[in-house]
Parts: structure tokens; sequence; C-alpha cells
């Protein structure tokens, strides 16, 4: 489930989304775990006997990914860790750290009936997001299952999934990604402009009405009036803050109001998805030009399955979430990387200058190709302030993970903050250093295979490619036309549903 930060394992109830400090603290402590591992190679381990074997055959699914499943079923040793009734403290970033460094890359915490199982190990991690629909399901919770709906990609578990994954896929394909750049490039330059207009601007807040009127106009087809979709925006903010809400139930105020925005989004949305054109003169089949969303409803029509339209709300909020916070966080974070290291917008700007001699001014695929510092720069944002640091599964059979069982129905919580910053690139270069990515002359290094800031296997991001055009579009328009500045200096921000809109100030002025 892709949105920033997560309402965890609804077991939980003291659970709350990570916060800024988790990402700071854990960066400085790239692969400096002093704890030793636990027995057996640290990844998911070979089978004890043959016949608790699942599979381990790698598995390619309709989606083209290869996934690789070795998980087993297999009794040993509950992992290290406590317990205990969580409390706040617990919960907070430095506990985690500690608690890495007190039990190393596997632990339990939470309560008796209610455990969870951190896996901050890569290869584990790795190997538990590529496994299989029979080993694990998606689990984000409480909060995520009711405001999502069951309708939604999240929430749905094996050939459900698959099915509804295989027809969103195509709205995202490469060919329908670069349909949407001229939309991204118009909103990205409008927005940009304004700013420029206004003084000191909420970044975070902005960045968020810009990613969710990219969705809105490009995902959903939607073209709405700016005082519906300012409204759109607002019910949208109060239900992902509802993410938030633990215990996740109508007594709290948090998640009753997340409730009460649900409807009234849906009661927007519901109009508006019963008019959307069919993108094909009429015709039910699907075409390469529709929208994610107008495809879903098109496919089932053209399987003769009326899609209920419970269900296609409940794919449109998914889609909305999942494409809304991650993306504006990523490109909150670019842009204060990019004030506070002018050398690293100047190496940009030179960059531009270069594609536009010899691509012209428009921000084409061509341009989006041959950045290769500024796509740099998105991998290292990426990187370095994972938008999505954690994503939920539930074991559904006893598991063996890193020489540790985690019984049936536990809840596994798999870092892929850690994941990252353990990548093994430049590691004598452990800060915010693009060139990382890039060899001697200036071309793209090959991603080692455990940078996963998009998940990896059965659930892999469907808009990975959109966000990381949004991200370059930005980083294009910003660097040719533009400077900012920070009023003052503000903490990096992290993936937390939760975060204030005007947590972040920044103002811009036209380069001149
Ligand atoms: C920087 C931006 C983004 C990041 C870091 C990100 C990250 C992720 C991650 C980690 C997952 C896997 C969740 C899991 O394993 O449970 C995911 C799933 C997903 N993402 Fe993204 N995402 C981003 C932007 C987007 C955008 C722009 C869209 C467009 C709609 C999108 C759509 C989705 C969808 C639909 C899924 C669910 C896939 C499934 O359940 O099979 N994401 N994303």
């Amino acid at each position: 489930m892709p949105q920033a930060a997560p309402s965890c394992c609804r077991r939980s109830q003291h659970w709350r989304p990570p916060s800024v400090c988790q990402s700071a603290a854990l960066t400085h402590r790239e692969s400096s775990f002093n704890h030793p591992t636990p027995s057996g190679p640290a990844s998911l381990r070979p089978p004890l006997g043959s016949a608790q074997e699942l599979s381990r055959r790698p598995k390619v699914y309709e989606h083209g990914l290869a996934c690789q499943s070795s998980i087993t079923a297999a009794a040993q040793s509950l992992p290290p860790g406590d317990l205990a009734e969580p409390t706040t403290a617990d919960m907070a970033v430095p506990s985690h750290v500690s608690r890495l460094q007190k039990y190393g890359p596997i632990y339990k915490r939470g309560t008796p009936g209610m455990e969870v199982v951190v896996v901050a190990e890569p290869d584990s991690v790795q190997a538990l997001l590529t496994a299989d629909y029979a080993s694990l399901a998606n689990d984000w919770g409480e909060g995520v299952s009711t405001l999502l709906g069951p309708g939604a990609i999240a929430n749905r578990q094996g050939d459900a999934h698959r099915a509804s994954k295989r027809t969103l896929t195509k709205g995202f394909s490469k060919e329908a990604t670069l349909a949407y750049l001229p939309g991204v490039v118009k909103l990205a330059a409008s927005f940009l402009s304004r700013w420029s207009s206004q003084g000191s601007v909420p970044l975070l807040g902005e960045m968020k009405c810009l990613t969710f009127d990219i969705s809105c106009s490009l995902i959903m087809g939607f073209d709405v009036e700016e005082k519906e979709r300012r409204k759109l925006r607002e019910d949208f903010t109060t239900l992902t803050f509802g993410l938030s809400a633990i215990p996740f139930n109508r007594s709290n105020p948090v998640a009753a109001a997340g409730l009460d925005a649900r409807a009234r989004l849906l009661e927007h949305i519901q109009p508006r998805l019963s008019s959307l054109p069919h993108g094909n003169n009429g015709s039910s089949k699907p075409s390469a030009k529709m929208t994610p969303i107008q495809r879903l409803n098109a496919v089932a029509e053209a399987e003769g399955e009326e899609m209920p339209m419970e269900e296609l709300l409940d794919q449109s909020i998914n889609l909305l979430m999942a494409s809304t916070e991650t993306t504006a966080f990523s490109m909150c974070n670019m842009m204060m990387e990019l004030e506070s290291r002018p050398h690293i917008a100047q190496k940009l700007a030179d960059e531009q200058r270069a594609l536009m001699d010899r691509h012209g001014t428009d921000i084409s695929e061509a341009v989006l190709e041959d950045m290769h510092y500024g796509e740099a720069v998105a991998c290292e944002v990426l990187r370095v302030h994972s938008p999505v640091p954690f994503v939920f599964r539930r074991a559904l059979i006893d598991l063996e993970v890193g020489g540790y069982t985690i019984p049936k129905g536990w809840i596994l919580q798999l870092s892929l903050h850690q994941q990252q910053l353990d990548s093994n690139m430049a590691p004598d270069q452990p800060g915010f250093y693009p060139e990382r990515w890039l060899d001697a002359s200036g071309d793209l290094i090959e991603q080692p295979r455990n940078f996963m800031p998009f998940g990896g296997g059965p659930r892999l991001c469907l808009g990975r490619m959109l966000a990381k055009m949004e991200m370059k579009v930005m980083m294009a328009l910003f660097v040719r036309g533009y400077t900012c500045k920070q009023p003052s200096q503000q903490q990096a921000l992290t993936a937390n549903v939760a975060a204030r809109d005007d947590v972040i100030q920044m103002s811009f002025t036209p380069r001149q």
C-alpha cells in the first residue's frame, strides 16, 4: 500500500507513523548493526524438510516481475524483542534504532496476540517482498482497510489482487505514463509560477495540491473547477489524516473525521465516474488512451461483468492515496535538498542547459531519458528520505525468516528504509550524494537489487514511472527558471500522514 506513512497493524493500538527522527537517526547508522546476526543466512532460510517446502522456483507474475519464493514452514525460535504493551515512547524512532542495536535486524514488538516482527535485514526484506500470495497477505491495518475500502487494490489478496493489478498496470505502462507528460509539465509550471508570485508558501501542502491535481486529472480523468477541486482536496486531506488514527474506530475523532471525509469524497466522485467517457468512441473495449480508472471500468464491461460502483470508488480512493502523499513528500524533500545544496542545483541547471541545446526547450521524453544527473538526484531523494519507510504483511503460514520463526497471523513490518540505506553503494559517502548513482563518465549505473523505494514483487508500485516523471519535471522546471529559499533552517520531512501542510515554508523567485 503506497501512502506515505501508514497506520500500522490494526492490533497495535499504540503504533504511530514513523517520524522524522527515524529517518535521520537511521541515516547515521548505515549498515552499523553491532548485534550478531541470528544463526543461518540472514534471508528467508531454505526449507528444513522437502515436505514443508512451498515453492522455491522463481515465479513470474502477470505484470512481468520475477518473484522468488523461498518461504518455508518451519518451527524454530521466535525473534528476540519485547512483547510488552508498547508505550508511545517505544514507538518513537529512537526506540526503533535502539531495538535494532539491541536485538539485531529482526525483532518482535507489540503485545501478546498483537505481535509485530520488524524485519530490517535486506535479504529477508527482499525475499518477503517477493513472496507469493499463499505465504503473506497485505495488511496495513484497520485505518487503511476501512478508509480505502474492500475493493481497493491494497486490500485485495491473491487472484483478486492479481486481476486488478493486470488491468491497472496497462494504465501505468511507459506509453501511458508518457501520455501524461504534457499535463504534468503544465500543472507543475503553473504551480511554480504561482509560488514565485506569493512570497513564502507552505511547501508540503502545495506539493500535495499539485500531486492531487495531477492524479485527479490524469489518473482519474476528472476535469474539475478549482472550487470543487479545493473541496475534494480538503476532504482528501482529512481522509488521509484519518489513517493516523489509533485506535481506528468511530469514537476516535480523527478516525470519525476520516470516515466522514471518505463519504463526502465518494459523493463527489461517484457522479464523475459515472459520466467518464470510455475513451474509445463510446466502446467499452479498453484503449491505450484510457486513464487507469476508465480502463478498470472498461475491462469489467468488456468481460461482461459490470464492475460494482463501490469497487470502482474504492480503487479511485486507493489510486489517489497511493499517488498523492508519497510523491508530495519526495518533491518537498527534493526542493529542500536543492535549496540547501546550491552546488547540486547548479549541476542540474548545467545539465538542463545542455539538454535544451540538444533537444530544444520542451520537456520531452528525450529530455527525461537523458537527464542522468536529474535521475541520480531523484534516486538519492528516494534513498535518503524514504517516502514509504515500511510496508506491512500478515503471515498466512508459519514462516522462517533469517533463522527465526514468525508464527502464522503475526504482522511483518518490512523496513524499506533500512534496505535502501544498506544498499551498499559508495559507503564512504553516507550523506546526500547523487554521484553514487553515476559512473565516472556520468552515465547511470545499474541500481542495486535491494534498492526498493517502490517495493517489489507482486505489490510493486504501479506509479513508479509517473512518480519519477513528476520529480524530474519539477526539478527541470525549477532549475531552468527559479531559485528558492527557506526562511530558516528546517528539519527534513519524514513520511508521515499526520504532517501539517505548513510544516515547511519556502519562497520562490524567478531566476535572473
Ligand atoms: C515517490 C512516490 C512513490 C513511492 C515511493 C511509492 C512507493 C510504493 C510502495 C513501496 C508500494 C508497495 C506497497 C506494498 O508493498 O504494500 C507502492 C504500491 C503502489 N503504488 Fe506507489 N509509490 C509512489 C508513487 C505512486 C504513484 C504516483 C502512484 C499512482 C497511482 C502509485 C500507485 C501505487 C499503487 C496502485 C500501489 C499498489 C500496488 C499493489 O498493491 O499491487 N504510487 N508504492
